[in-house]
């Protein structure tokens, strides 16, 4: 292919503080009124729900010094005042006739808030970078997830809290996509707009930003929540915590909260109506002292409003001295204002609360709830591998088999996963080798899958056939021993050769196994485990790998090499890391060691353990596939992951030790030209060859001077097939690769984020219009039927045709999308910093090219610095005449000078200078 033509939501936000002197006037001013209803029943109702809400709120003042009454409000008088009301969590349901909590007068009128925490700043810009408490290290997942962002996450500290970090991570673990806008005190809330429409949920990582709003400022973000049905999460949660509470009145919003308790205990909200959690098994609790813990802060949040239902109650100490369970976290199904909240007055530290924040998701809306299914694959690896004195006997077998079984009974059809290595078949003591025939005497009631014949790390062979000839070996004692391989699954020693991609490693998989799926912990990288993902590479679907906590080492529950093990395994099964892994995944595949089925068989008591705490304390419903049906389940579920992206290996340690003994990274380009097409990049690169110290890619017999990378099919060659582009780097040499493709293209900024996130980037900003015309002109000399069969203008106007011929219309886009400059520009500064960047006036480059080439070394940082006018000389510049296209361009390049102001560059002279020579075209 010609390297020219690849494509490329009536609140009551005024209600006053009881506990600020005037709060039994405000009770007689408030107003309630059922919208929709009959007004006798109207009246009925504003009757009863007014009389207890006072009788409620008489009630909570008397016993802010009286636990017991306190007790008695929370799990018994609330709970009867709302059997009058129908819960659900069907959203039609929601959109019931409700009541609507009218407040009298302002609340900002005569209450100082106690916190000052106004909102202040805009929105983030897209372009600026993330600030660093959520900014994802490994470059490879934008803010997580799938799709576009349904969650808006409010930062009430312009650097960040420990909530909103908590937050940011739970979501990019559970892989949903978020945006993040930092409101500061002192400036007014962002405007909402049809942008924000989008947004299912808005999460608050401090409550009181919103109650401190002004009266007007709250009311237009609870009629903008209201009417697009965006239900809100929000935080009041403590750094630390007292014995004694501090007691406020929330502004603005009939909760009582006492801040700063010492929590013992968190169960779920007795008096909670059957069926409310969806993730969260009733009953379910956690005791925060029982393994010494330090007791969690929390804040009581005690409701002053029938509607609004505890979730999850703390074990908190009170005045009396008797501890007492009191609210944590409330519901707001939304019956009040209208608005839908969840109010959590915990952390995300515990499993509890974690599984509260996926119920609240999907409490605010039913889109944003993962499945409920939990996929679970254990893998065994090193079968036959393990030295003489730690490998399974008979005995280990047997209980492998017992404990399938068991298993069984929970996962359906659960089946251990073994992989083997032929080479050390009967390698142990008398014991161990009739464990090894047990194995393949029952190898009918495993999976197995094929691995190397002597454990050898595939990237320390360099060719198909060095790879190919043990796996044979491997494959042959399968069949001597009735052992079924055909389970198109396979996984490399210490992950070797898988990511990074050891190409002969995906060929010899394919040619010996017909393998379709494997499973690595390395991609993107091992840590942070919550951006690990999947990809899929020359029909190999690559799943994400989780840990379990054991090793090939861990052989007994108390040992002098691993002190403690059992607590630690027993804390990890019991809600802590392998529980949570499982409840936020859900898909798991697990990769043990035959030595962990030895032994104290350390792999049995982990993984039954943690079935049975999952069982206890959710609903998830727990199942395994073979890991092939897995692989295309998980690519289902996240089909954004099938595309791979490749790293640099050499800035991982551990990619480096499996990738490949005799590669480099150090042809990796250091400088890309980005484009866009026909604005002089041909030229530039040129130019830039004649220096002594910049290195240029080798040129290609299709594409030319260009490599097309990072913004097509070629991408998906590898990173093998890009690194052959360059020569050898002579000492103090840059390196640069130039393609035009790269600059329009959509996906090119993240790819070369991923690979080199470092490099510098120069793009050549040429008239638009004086573009879209060379490209037509291209396409003319190249014999494109569009563009012989019609005039410039014609093609600019293709667009009113009702029905244009595709090539017209894609000749049309071809000429005009790249121009839309400030669009382009905007997506690479998501990806990179403005400094990485250099914008170049294409107009320059034609009239004074000399000038160019001396910013550009001065750019690259190039010794030694040459003066161009040796080497180029000016050949005259041509003019061209074009109106036609500028209408066209006038709001993108508005929008281009507006950033480039932002930006603090001085923008090209034809985007400031209306004198260029334009005239009529046909
Ligand atoms: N020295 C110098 N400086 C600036 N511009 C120059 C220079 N030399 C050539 N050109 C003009 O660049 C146009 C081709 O641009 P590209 O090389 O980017 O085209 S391509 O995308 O690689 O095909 C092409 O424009 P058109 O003549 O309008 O087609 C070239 O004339």
């Amino acid at each position: 292919m010609n390297k020219r033509t690849e494509a490329h939501q009536n609140s009551c936000s005024s209600w006053r503080g009881a506990n600020k002197g005037a709060g039994y006037n405000c009770w007689r001013r408030c107003k309630w009124k059922l919208a929709g209803y009959p007004r006798n029943l109207i009246g009925n109702r504003k009757f009863i729900a007014l009389f207890c809400a006072i009788i409620l709120i008489v009630l909570y003042l008397l016993s802010s010094s009286l636990s017991v009454s306190r007790f008695y409000l929370t799990r018994i008088l609330l709970p009867d005042l709302l059997e009058n009301f129908e819960l659900s969590k069907n959203s039609d349901d929601l959109k019931k006739p409700r009541l609507v909590w009218q407040g009298g007068g302002s609340a900002m009128d005569d209450i100082t808030p106690d916190v000052d925490h106004p909102f202040t700043e805009a929105p983030r810009h897209k372009h600026s970078p993330p600030p660093v408490a959520w900014e994802n290290p490994s470059g490879f997942v934008h803010h997580g997830g799938r799709g576009d962002a349904k969650i808006l996450v409010f930062a009430s500290k312009r650097k960040g809290s420990a909530i909103l970090r908590a937050i940011t991570e739970l979501l990019e673990m559970i892989k949903f996509k978020f945006d993040v806008i930092t409101v500061m005190p002192g400036s007014p809330m962002p405007v909402l707009t049809d942008i924000h429409t989008k947004y299912k949920c808005f999460i608050l990582d401090d409550f009181k930003m919103y109650l401190n709003r002004s009266a007007s400022q709250r009311k237009m973000i609870d009629n903008f929540m209201e009417k697009n049905g965006i239900g809100m999460i929000a935080f009041i949660v403590s750094n630390n915590a007292s014995r004694i509470g501090k007691q406020e009145q929330l502004k603005g919003f009939p909760v009582l909260l006492h801040n700063k308790l010492n929590a013992k205990e968190l169960r779920l909200a007795s008096s909670s109506p059957a069926g409310l959690y969806r993730v969260l098994r009733e009953g379910a609790s956690v005791n925060l002292t029982r393994r010494g813990d330090h007791p969690l802060p929390v804040s009581v949040m005690l409701p002053q409003h029938p509607l609004l239902l505890p979730l999850v109650e703390a074990l908190v100490p009170s005045t009396s001295d008797v501890d007492t369970y009191l609210p944590a976290a409330l519901l707001d199904v939304g019956r009040i204002d209208g608005i839908r909240r969840v109010l959590l007055g915990v952390d995300l530290s515990g499993w509890l609360q974690k599984l509260l924040f996926l119920d609240a998701l999907s409490f605010l809306d039913a889109g944003l709830s993962l499945p409920l299914e939990r996929y679970i694959l254990v893998d065994v690896d090193d079968i036959f591998v393990a030295r003489s004195g730690i490998r399974m006997t008979d005995h280990d077998v047997k209980a492998m088999l017992e404990s399938q079984e068991r298993l069984r009974e929970k996962i359906p059809n659960f089946t251990f996963n073994l992989g083997f290595s032929g080479y050390y078949f009967l390698s142990g003591n008398a014991a161990e080798n009739l464990g090894d025939k047990a194995l393949v005497g029952n190898a009918s009631s495993f999976w197995w899958f094929g691995h190397m014949w002597r454990h050898t790390q595939p990237h320390k062979l360099a060719t198909v056939d060095d790879i190919k000839a043990p796996m044979l070996l491997n494959r042959h004692f399968a069949k001597t021993y009735n052992i079924s391989v055909d389970t198109g699954y396979s996984v490399a020693p210490h992950h070797s050769g898988v990511y990074p991609v050891h190409e002969p490693l995906y060929d010899a998989w394919k040619k010996v196994y017909g393998i379709r799926a494997t499973s690595t912990e390395e991609y993107p990288h091992l840590k942070p485990d919550r951006f690990r993902r999947g990809f899929q590479y020359r029909g190999i679907k690559v799943l994400p790998r989780q840990m379990c906590g054991l090793f090939t080492h861990t052989l007994y529950f108390e040992s002098p090499e691993h002190p403690g093990l059992k607590a630690k395994l027993d804390a990890s099964i019991d809600g802590g890391e392998l529980f949570q892994t499982i409840a936020l995944n859900p898909i798991n595949v697990f990769m043990t060691h035959m030595t962990n089925y030895g032994s104290d068989r350390l792999a049995l008591y982990v993984f039954e353990g943690v079935v049975q705490a999952l069982q206890k304390r959710t609903n998830f419903i727990l199942k395994t596939e073979p890991a092939v049906q897995l692989a295309q389940r998980y690519f289902d579920l996240y089909p954004e992951e099938e595309e791979p992206f490749w790293g640099d290996p050499c800035m991982d340690k551990r990619h480096m030790e499996i990738w490949s003994s005799n590669k480099t990274c150090d042809e990796l380009p250091d400088a890309l030209v980005l484009g866009p097409q026909k604005t002089g990049t041909t030229a530039l690169y040129t130019f830039l060859g004649l220096h002594p110290s910049l290195q240029h890619n080798l040129p290609s017999p299709t594409t030319f001077e260009e490599v097309q990378f990072f913004s097509g099919h070629n991408y998906f060659r590898g990173l093998d097939w890009y690194l052959k582009w360059f020569p050898t780097r002579e000492p103090g040499q840059i390196i640069f690769e130039k393609s035009a493709t790269y600059f329009d293209s959509e996906v090119a900024p993240a790819r070369v984020k991923a690979l080199l996130p470092n490099a510098k980037l120069v793009v050549l900003l040429l008239p638009p219009e004086r573009r879209a015309y060379s490209w037509y002109q291209h396409q003319v000399a190249h014999g494109a039927a569009a563009a012989l069969n019609h005039s410039f203008s014609e093609v600019l106007r293709a667009d009113l045709l009702p029905y244009p011929p595709r090539g017209l219309a894609e000749l049309r886009a071809r000429c005009l999308h790249p121009g839309e400059y400030a669009v382009h520009l905007e997506r690479w500064l998501e990806h990179f910093s403005p400094e990485q960047l250099l914008l170049v006036d294409g107009e320059q480059l034609r009239q004074a090219p000399v000038a160019v080439m001396s910013q550009l070394q001065d750019f690259l940082d190039v010794r030694p610095v040459v003066d161009y006018d040796k080497l180029i000389r000016c050949a005259g510049v041509d003019t061209i005449s074009l109106s036609g296209v500028l209408e066209y361009y006038a709001p993108y390049n508005a929008r281009l000078l507006s950033l480039l102001q932002q930006l603090r560059r001085t923008p090209p002279s034809w985007l400031t200078n209306s004198s260029l020579d334009l005239q009529p075209t046909n």
